[in-house]
């Protein structure tokens, strides 16, 4: 499944960079907002939220049609969501870049773009198009490419979500120094949901980082549950876009405390 995914993303990213080059993207940059830093928040009192902009997924087919992505996304900053991620990926979740660019001109909370980047220019693309935070799947980068595209990603002034699934992807991301490591509950192999995953790794991840709880979160009681095992952010995609209202669902989740 992963292998399909990055394998589509990078014949998009082909057509691209064949109309806008680095060099492009790099003078765009000198007209973009710095980028705003959602760490203070995150390492804040009580649980944050990043609310998620899906409009479709792999594992569930379409979710929600999302015509204005900038109006949920208001929504969501108005219910306290502490920044948005938006899929940016196009053939499997329905999202593009435009959506991002949308979003960050509307609302006052940190973006993050949530797409399977595996190259130096999709991280320049992201702060280009108004990006505050990336995305680095551990599982997508082997050896010295992970650490590559983290110090990279800090150097264009983006915050780096690093993205674990297991005990060695947990280490690779503590050693290259992530301040931010989600904990993913989607096998993205198999696409199964194991809500124990958590609890299994956030005490491989050191107390002085910020711990995300990603997927398969439904409401309160599951933010509760994952507080206590110490995270201090969730981040929710499916439960939110489904949501007659997402302001509430999000307020409901923000400011759990242990
Ligand atoms: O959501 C999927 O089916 C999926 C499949 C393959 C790779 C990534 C996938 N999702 C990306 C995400 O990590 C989620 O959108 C995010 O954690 C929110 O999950 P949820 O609240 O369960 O929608």
């Amino acid at each position: 499944m992963l292998d399909g995914i990055v394998a589509g993303v990078l014949e998009d990213l082909a057509v691209r960079q064949a109309t806008t080059s680095e060099a492009d993207l790099r003078a765009a940059l000198a007209d973009v907002e710095p980028p705003r830093d959602p760490m203070p928040h995150f390492r804040g009192p009580g649980s944050s939220v990043i609310a998620e902009v899906k409009r479709k997924s792999p594992s569930k087919g379409a979710l929600a049609d999302i015509p204005d992505p900038a109006a949920l996304a208001s929504e969501y900053a108005a219910g306290g969501a502490a920044a948005i991620s938006v899929l940016t990926e196009q053939r499997r979740f329905g999202g593009s870049l435009d959506d991002l660019r949308a979003v960050r001109a509307t609302v006052d909370v940190p973006v993050l773009r949530k797409d399977f980047i595996v190259t130096e220019y999709q991280l320049l693309e992201a702060r280009a198009a108004g990006a505050d935070l990336a995305l680095l799947m551990v599982v997508s980068l082997p050896g010295e490419r992970l650490r590559q595209l983290h110090d990279y990603a800090r150097e264009l002034g983006l915050t780096v979500l690093m993205e674990v699934h297991d005990e060695a992807e947990t280490a690779r991301a503590v050693e290259v120094g992530a301040e931010l490591v989600g904990v993913n509950a989607r096998n993205l192999k198999t696409l199964e949901v194991d809500l124990d995953v958590f609890g299994r790794l956030a005490p491989l991840i050191p107390d002085d980082r910020v711990k995300v709880a990603e997927s398969g979160i439904f409401g309160p009681q599951d933010v509760e549950r994952f507080v206590g095992e110490g995270a201090g952010v969730v981040l929710v995609g499916e439960a939110l876009v489904k949501d007659g209202a997402p302001r509430e669902a999000v307020a409901a989740m923000t400011g759990i405390t242990r």
